[in-house]
């Protein structure tokens, strides 16, 4: 994998993003204080924010150039994207959620019944959202990015809500997915811990900027 970030620039009203790095590793950490700038990076890069300034080439696509008027939407840049609030939804139930993204885009296409087997969703489907626990609905969530086969996986603090005890039982599925995908992760998070159990490397934000390692 290779993600560039060229001179990344984002105005806010009293924040400003800043970032140039280019990625490669399966897993990347992004840490950082409340307010860094790590979701806003993270919807840059998904799309949903267009930065003022600056490109985003993933692999040899580019998804993003200001100078070149280009900025692919979210829906078609096969960035998979779960969101600090899961963003799951409250009407439908656990496979309506999990199946909602569902794109067998070529025959690599991530396939439902692997899915819900290596997130053990199988007793889970038939239950209304409302239903799950906090880490069963994490599950669900992460089951339905990866059902959209994406190229790489942003995800916002996803054990933040989690307590200790679900923290260790979930952090292993990330694993296991990245281990059988392949599909390499920008994995936000405060927790030194998680860090050193899953990234490869980590990056630092710090007030909108990167700091050196
Ligand atoms: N729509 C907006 N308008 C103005 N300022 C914003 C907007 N969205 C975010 N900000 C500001 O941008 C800065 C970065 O916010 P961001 O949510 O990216 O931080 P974060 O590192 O993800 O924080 P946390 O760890 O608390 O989730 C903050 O100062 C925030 O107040």
């Amino acid at each position: 994998m290779s993600l560039k970030l060229e001179n990344l620039t984002l105005q806010l009203a009293e924040f400003t993003l800043s970032v140039s790095t280019q990625l490669s590793a399966p897993i990347t950490g992004l840490f950082g204080r409340s307010g860094s700038g790590k979701t806003t990076l993270l919807e840059i890069i998904a799309g949903i924010r267009r930065p003022s300034a600056g490109r985003i080439v993933l692999n040899d696509q580019t998804l993003t150039d200001i100078p070149q008027n280009v900025h692919i939407p979210p829906a078609k840049r096969q960035v998979g994207y779960v969101p600090q609030d899961l963003a799951l939804f409250p009407h439908l139930n656990a496979s309506a959620n999990l199946h909602y993204g569902f794109r067998a885009v070529s025959a690599n296409s991530t396939l439902p019944g692997r899915v819900i087997e290596l997130l053990e969703l199988s007793t889970l489907l038939s239950r209304p959202i409302q239903r799950l626990s906090g880490g069963e609905q994490q599950r669900i969530a992460l089951g339905r990015a990866l059902l959209a086969s994406p190229k790489l996986l942003l995800l916002d603090e996803p054990l933040s809500s989690l307590d200790d005890r679900l923290k260790e039982r979930i952090l292993p599925y990330f694993k296991a997915i990245h281990d059988e995908f392949k599909i390499p992760m920008i994995y936000v998070t405060h927790c030194q811990w998680e860090l050193t159990k899953l990234c490869d490397e980590v990056l630092t934000l710090h007030q909108g900027q990167l700091q050196p390692n």
